[in-house]
Parts: structure tokens; C-alpha cells; sequence
């Protein structure tokens, strides 16, 4: 069994939040990652998990210490699991210019083909298989999953829910970048990730592959967007995923939020509702 590392333990809401270092094979390098477990579970009493992917610049720390997540999670009896954002440490390629929005905190949740970047950014294959995997060897996790992000983590979710419906019961998202292959943060992203090819980055934006699905692996599916929000135009291209799921007749709850922005507290506004959205999917073992 890969080992864990203990990195730091709390007590809240009578469950645990916890941090832990291990070695990550798919990405080649030592990753942390956060999981919240609600009260009263033990190896015979399994619950689901949620999956967070969080936005560009963060950790598995902004989510931990900013939504306020972890009450509703006690009470519906659900985990969070909570991973960084892109592979880190000695060796792991950065931005040149140190930008924001490419490299270290921005792996974009694909699996990078073109050096210097194949070696180690394959957030893709982390998220999907081998964190869930470690999770439910470790923890008295099943496998009934779901999964949510932010921003660049809303169109992971987004991405990897609806390339994996068999491996989650439901999806939803904060402020997704909805249509990346057209904002600027995915083509630069997927330009160096990907290659100059756009051939290859259809498969990792949420409005093609919401067009290019069959109603027998539709999720349930939930996105919330702050029209107040700074990168709303340019960069998420909400319109863009409603008329996707428009085409295809895809029963997605998308919902505009008057005056909200793109910030932690937006999320921490409406998690509740997201958490909730899961737990029923997650159902029957959750506390509704
Ligand atoms: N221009 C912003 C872009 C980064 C940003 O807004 N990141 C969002 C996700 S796309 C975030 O969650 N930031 C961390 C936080 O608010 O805790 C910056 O300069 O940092």
C-alpha cells in the first residue's frame, strides 16, 4: 500500500480535517492532499466522498480553510477530499514568467503531452484514478463519488464527470471555465500542455463534450455563476455551456447569481446547496 504522511490533524464538528504527503506515480513527484471524514465512520461504516478541485494559485488549502464546507459534510455523513492544484517541488517545470495561469498551481486537470511539461502534469490521471484509489485503501471511504470545483477545478470536475460518468454519481461547479479551447487561460494552457494541435484539446472542454453526449450517461449536474463576477466574459463563457446543454437536452441546474463574484465567498455562500445536490445522489447512506 503507498504510504501517507501524516502533515497535520483537526477536530471539527466532531469529525476530522487532516493533511497528508505521499508519492505521487502519476505524477511524479510528492503531492499533499486534504481530506475532511465526518463523525462516527470506521471501516465498517463506509461513507461517499466528494471530490473539491480547486482554481488557479491555490492548494488543497484554500477550499479547507475558506468554503466552510466541513459542517454540512458532518451532517450529511459525507468525506471531502481535497487535492493540489498541479504536481509541485525541485524539478517540476514552472511558467518562465512566473504567470498565475500556467505551470505550478495551474495543471489545468489534463494529462500534458508536450515537454517540459509531460513529465509531471498529469492532473488528469491523478484526479481520476490514482487519488481515488490511495483514498479508498486508506480511509473508510467507498466508492461512490462525486466531484465539484472552482474556475479552472469547475471545468476538471466538469471534464473528468463527464468523460467518467460510470466512476461518479454526480458533478457540479463554481464559475467553470466552461468552453476553455476559446478563453485565454485554456489556449494558453492547452497550447503548452497540449501542443498547437486544437484537434487534441476537444476532449478536455465541458461544453464539447456536454454536445457530444448520450442522455444514458447525462449526471445530475449543478453550476452556479456570480454575474458580478470579473472573469465572466472573457474566461468562463457560461452562455457557452447553457446552449450546450440546450442542444443535447442535458438537465443541468444552472443557475446565475446576482452581484456574486469570483471569490471564496461566493463559495462558501452556496456550497451548502452543492453539498447537498451530491448527497442525494450519493444516496442512500448520506443523512438527508
Ligand atoms: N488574477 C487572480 C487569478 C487567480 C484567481 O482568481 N484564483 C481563484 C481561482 S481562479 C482563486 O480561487 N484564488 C484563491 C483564493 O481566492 O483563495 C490572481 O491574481 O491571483
Amino acid at each position: 500500500m503507498p504510504e501517507l504522511k501524516l502533515l497535520s490533524s483537526h477536530l471539527l464538528f466532531d469529525g476530522s480535517q487532516k493533511r497528508y504527503r505521499h508519492r505521487s506515480e502519476s505524477l511524479n513527484c510528492e503531492m499533499n492532499f486534504s481530506i475532511f471524514s465526518p463523525p462516527g465512520i470506521s471501516h465498517n461504516k463506509k461513507v461517499p466522498a466528494i471530490y473539491w478541485l480547486s482554481g488557479l494559485t491555490c492548494t488543497d488549502e484554500n477550499f479547507t480553510l475558506k468554503a466552510g464546507a466541513q459542517r454540512a459534510a458532518a451532517e450529511l455523513g459525507v468525506a471531502l477530499v481535497i487535492p493540489d492544484t498541479s504536481p509541485r517541488g525541485n524539478g517540476v517545470a514552472s511558467a518562465p514568467d512566473a504567470a498565475y495561469d500556467l505551470g505550478l498551481g495551474a495543471g489545468f486537470y489534463v494529462n500534458a503531452t508536450q515537454a517540459p511539461w509531460s513529465h509531471h502534469y498529469r492532473m488528469y490521471d491523478y484526479v481520476v484514478d490514482e487519488l481515488p484509489a490511495l483514498i479508498e485503501q486508506h480511509f473508510p471511504v467507498n466508492d461512490r463519488r462525486s466531484i465539484c470545483g472552482h474556475s479552472m477545478g469547475g471545468h476538471g470536475a466538469l471534464v473528468i464527470a463527464l468523460r467518467n460518468p460510470q466512476r461518479y454519481q454526480s458533478v457540479s461547479a463554481f464559475s467553470p471555465i466552461a468552453n476553455p479551447t476559446t478563453s485565454p487561460w485554456g489556449k494558453k494552457a492547452f497550447g503548452h500542455y497540449l501542443g498547437d494541435d486544437v484537434k487534441n484539446w476537444r476532449g478536455y472542454d465541458a461544453s464539447l463534450l456536454i454536445e457530444a453526449s448520450r442522455a444514458s450517461e447525462h449526471l445530475p449536474m449543478m453550476v452556479d455563476q456570480g454575474d458580478a463576477d470579473e472573469f465572466l466574459i472573457e474566461q468562463l463563457k457560461i452562455k457557452r455551456l447553457i446552449a450546450a446543454c440546450k442542444t443535447v437536452n442535458y438537465p443541468a441546474q444552472i443557475t446565475l447569481r446576482a452581484g456574486y463574484d469570483h471569490s471564496y465567498f461566493f463559495i462558501s455562500t452556496f456550497i451548502e446547496d452543492h453539498l447537498r445536490f451530491h448527497a442525494k445522489a450519493l444516496g442512500p447512506d448520506v443523512n438527508l
